[in-house]
């Protein structure tokens, strides 16, 4: 699966703790990120992650647009709900986008714990029919 791996300031530490207690899980994936909460999670974790640009420069904007490829399977992004953004706009917009393609959205831990138990279950492949069938249909 291709993870997407997302959070703001006050949300890094606790998205680094996440990935930090879920290595074991995010390894046997293709990871993405915004720029700096990429950056922040290979150094505390080694793993390898394809990094965008940072969040308020297109970083969700670039994510944005892999889930309208459907070239992104889940997205996990630790939004910081008490701290306005300058780029609010790209941040709802990603949210919006992964509605419109049925892409599952973990907004905070307690979520993403539930993700990523089930992508450790194997409950995620329902996403690999779709993307065949997308794939057939080009
Ligand atoms: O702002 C972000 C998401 O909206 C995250 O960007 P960074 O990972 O570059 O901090």
């Amino acid at each position: 699966m291709r993870i997407a791996l997302i959070a703001h300031d006050k949300k890094k530490p606790e998205i680094i703790q996440f990935a930090i207690a879920y290595k074991y899980v995010l390894k046997d994936h293709q990871l993405y990120a915004t720029g700096t909460t990429g950056k922040r999670i290979t150094e505390e974790t080694n793993l390898p992650i394809h990094r965008f640009q940072s969040g308020p420069l297109g970083g969700d904007q670039q994510i944005g647009a892999m889930i309208a490829n459907n070239e992104m399977d889940v997205v996990i992004f630790f939004r910081d709900p008490l701290t306005a953004q300058p780029h609010e706009p790209d941040v709802s917009a990603l949210m919006r986008l992964c509605d419109v393609h049925l892409i599952p959205l973990a907004t905070n831990i307690a979520a993403a714990e539930i993700i990523i138990r089930g992508l450790e279950r194997g409950d995620f492949e329902w996403r690999k029919t779709i993307n065949k069938q997308k794939e057939s249909d080009k």
